[in-house]
């Protein structure tokens, strides 16, 4: 997949997206503007359909049978559901953490070398574990013991692996579904700290149940309810700091005040 940049500023867009789970329309026209090398965070009330959109966004609503996805995403000026694209290749630009830790019944070590190789990675494999969990701040916690089995690490420590995992693919965007919604208040703040250090490298797009954890690590906020249908949309979509601080919507303000205030 080669992909332009049709606006520096802008590493993905929606135009009027609707997911259907078969008959369902789970969400009804979402246009967003996800910003390049910042951090997007979803929020809404359970069933808004924040981790649909999510997961439209590499295509892993694929996997789930019965999905249909109307409207366009554009990632650096491609249309990611075009008939030409294959759906694996998006999903190596387009990494995903999910909300449980789920590294592989494997070493530590293998848990990146194994997804580098099938993505075709043939540099120095060494290097490439050393750098990808130093970049998710688990690399002197484990440096050495890399071929105990990861299953074995703390529920925090796996799910920097899976971040290390996801980033030794080298994607532009990391996907991340309440990231840190198992983990203890220590584990959270590293993660988040680790969130505040990979913006400089990656597009990163988090759906949060934690308003306060959405003021602490994004830029931009999306905030999402659902229609008399049961249908998500999008009710506002700004800088963080007016979407909490300053909204411009009273439906954003009450969730807001209610849940943050
Ligand atoms: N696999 C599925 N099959 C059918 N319906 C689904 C499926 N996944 C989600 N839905 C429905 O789509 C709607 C949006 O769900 P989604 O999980 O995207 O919301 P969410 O905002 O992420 O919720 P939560 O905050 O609880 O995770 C809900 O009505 C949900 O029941």
């Amino acid at each position: 997949m080669s992909t332009q940049l049709e606006n520096q500023d802008i590493e993905l867009r929606t135009d009027n997206l609707n997911i259907y789970y078969d008959t369902f329309r789970a969400v009804t026209d979402i246009n967003l503007e996800i910003p390049r090398e910042q951090v997007t965070a979803f929020i809404g009330p359970s069933g808004c359909g924040k981790s649909t959109v999510l997961r439209s966004i590499n295509r892993m609503n694929e996997l789930i049978p019965g999905t249909r996805t109307e409207g366009t995403i554009h990632f650096r000026g491609v249309d990611i559901y075009a008939d030409k694209v294959d759906p694996v290749e998006v999903r190596r630009h387009i990494g995903m953490v999910f909300q449980k830790p789920n590294p592989f019944p494997k070493s530590i070590y293998d848990n990146i070398a194994w997804g580098a190789k099938i993505n075709g990675f043939t540099g120095d494999m060494d290097e490439l574990v050393e750098t990808s969990l130093q970049q998710a701040a688990l690399w002197n916690e484990v440096k050495d013991k890399l071929k105990q089995n990861a299953l074995r690490l703390s529920g925090g420590q796996q799910q920097r692996l899976c971040i290390a995992r996801a980033i030794a693919i080298k994607p532009h965007i990391i996907l991340m579904d309440e990231p840190a919604s198992a983990l203890d208040p220590i584990s959270t703040t590293k993660i988040e700290d680790l969130i505040n250090e990979l913006k400089q490298d990656y597009t990163i797009v988090i759906v949060t149940h934690n308003m306060q954890q959405a003021a602490r690590v994004s830029d931009k906020t999306a905030f999402f309810l659902v229609d008399e249908n049961r249908s998500g949309y999008l009710v506002e979509y700004g800088k963080t700091d007016e979407i909490f601080f300053n909204p411009k919507n009273k439906e954003t303000e009450d969730y807001i005040s209610g849940r943050f205030g």
